[in-house]
């Protein structure tokens, strides 16, 4: 049995990198940039009044200022006519006017009409001039990059791409992914089961998982029957870039997954794993690039492998880097088995800083209820068989924030 490293590796190493595709900036939230976005003019493009107030030429000594006009918002840059004793009003975000260096708000200036002309009484006269400008370029040049390849990009990014005029974005395609629960103990969400069945949850989990990552997909329900699997996986392997199986995969006469799939010719690169839970999970690849997990079908199994092994597929498929988050656990674990334990945990994060790590084991495997509770699991290492309070370890989390 492989470790949850090496199966890592392995997923990791069968991660094609996703084809482009050019989306409007509107539906471009939280996709994957894939090209470098630089800027096309200087930021700020133009020297920028950053106060409601007058412009004027800076000088030692303070002297009272003529009004010369006024340069509203939107309006092309003006001309101090008298370097020595003019100013002009201008408002926040325009040109600073030629001949002009330093503003002062409104706030420190008195205004006076006298003799059919407006005179400034500056009551707070500036130190040395540049007060209030924004220089042109002082943010970014022209052509630098903003954006690299490989952002996620947020509400922020949005806006840089808008400000340079990216009305479209080249972003990662999202796979098309089909979602197959198997077994013939399940009916669906809007059936009643008899007392020996019970409703599917794993499909509807996973579809909500992809769901908050952006991606789409359809779910399946397949009988345990080796025929009918055989030809429904076909099918569904021809049209889908990713599938995501859960059920069928351990050791009972009816778990087939592994045997059809290796029919089909998907070729396995691991199946189980030294962890717990999600011990019997499959992977594999066809030769035409297509992929496939197979998740054990207890629910908090398939639950912690979709976020401990597809998430960070996903995320290698899209260009995007995988971030490792750590938390502390708050009391002593002890977990014998020479196995990775991926433990339940709700998280609070702490006045100085740390993410704090409540254990939440549970029932096991099958404790569908316990994950209402829990904010993510911790990867408790198999070399160790007491986990102390205070240490950290890598936290995945699936609720968000
Ligand atoms: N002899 C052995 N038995 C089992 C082993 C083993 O190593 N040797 N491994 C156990 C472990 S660990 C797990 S996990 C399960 C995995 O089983 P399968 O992947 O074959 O899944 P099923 O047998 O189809 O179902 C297991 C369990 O999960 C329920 N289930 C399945 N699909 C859904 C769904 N879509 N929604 C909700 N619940 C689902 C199913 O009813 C079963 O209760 O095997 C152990 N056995
Ligand atoms: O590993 Mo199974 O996933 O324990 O129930
Ligand atoms: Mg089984």
């Amino acid at each position: 049995m492989i470790s949850v490293t090496e199966a890592l590796q392995i997923i990791l190493n069968h991660a094609p990198r996703a084809s482009v595709v050019t989306l409007p900036l509107e539906l471009a939230v939280g996709r994957i940039l894939r090209e470098p976005v630089s800027a096309d003019r200087d930021f700020p493009p133009f020297d920028r009044v950053t106060m409601d107030g007058i412009a004027f030429t800076w000088q030692p000594t303070p002297r009272r200022l003529r009004v010369e006009g006024r340069q509203l918002a939107g309006a092309p840059q003006g001309q101090l006519q008298d370097r020595a004793n003019g100013c002009l009003e201008v408002m926040t975000g325009t040109v600073l006017p030629q001949n002009a260096d330093t503003v002062v708000r409104y706030e420190d200036v008195t205004l006076q009409e006298e003799a059919e002309s407006v005179w400034a009484d500056v009551q707070v006269w500036p130190e040395r001039a540049g007060q209030n400008v924004h220089r042109q370029g002082s943010d970014r040049s022209q052509h630098d990059v903003l954006l690299e390849p490989g952002v996620r990009l947020s509400p922020a990014e949005i806006a840089v791409a808008a400000t340079v005029g990216k009305a479209e974005v080249q972003v990662s395609h999202m796979p098309r992914v089909a979602l197959i629960a198997t077994g013939d103990e399940l009916v669906e969400v809007t059936q009643a089961p008899a007392p020996h069945q019970i409703r599917q949850s794993n499909s509807h989990a996973l579809q909500a998982a992809l769901h908050q990552e952006g991606i789409g997909a359809e779910r399946y329900h397949l009988r345990d029957d080796y025929d009918a699997l055989k030809t429904q996986l076909r099918a569904l392997l021809e049209a889908h870039d990713l599938l995501i199986l859960s059920g069928g995969v351990s050791k009972g006469t009816s778990d087939f997954v592994p045997d059809v799939l290796a029919d089909l010719g998907v070729q396995r690169h691991f199946h189980r794993l030294a962890q717990r839970p999600g011990q019997p999970i499959w992977f594999g690849t066809t030769a035409s690039g297509k992929v496939v997990f197979a998740l054990p079908g207890n629910p908090v199994s398939t639950f912690f492998c979709f976020y401990r092994y597809v998430r960070p597929w996903l995320y290698r498929h899209l260009g995007v880097d995988f971030p490792t988050e750590y938390a502390q656990l708050t009391v002593e674990v002890s977990f014998k088995p020479a196995l990775t334990y991926l433990l339940p945990v709700r998280v609070n994060s702490s006045p100085n800083g740390v993410l704090l790590a409540v254990p939440l084991a549970g029932q096991g495997s099958g404790d569908l209820a316990n994950l209402s509770q829990c904010d993510g699991f911790l990867e408790l290492p198999p070399d160790q068989d007491t986990f102390p309070a205070g240490a950290s370890f890598p936290f995945f989390r699936f609720r968000r924030l």
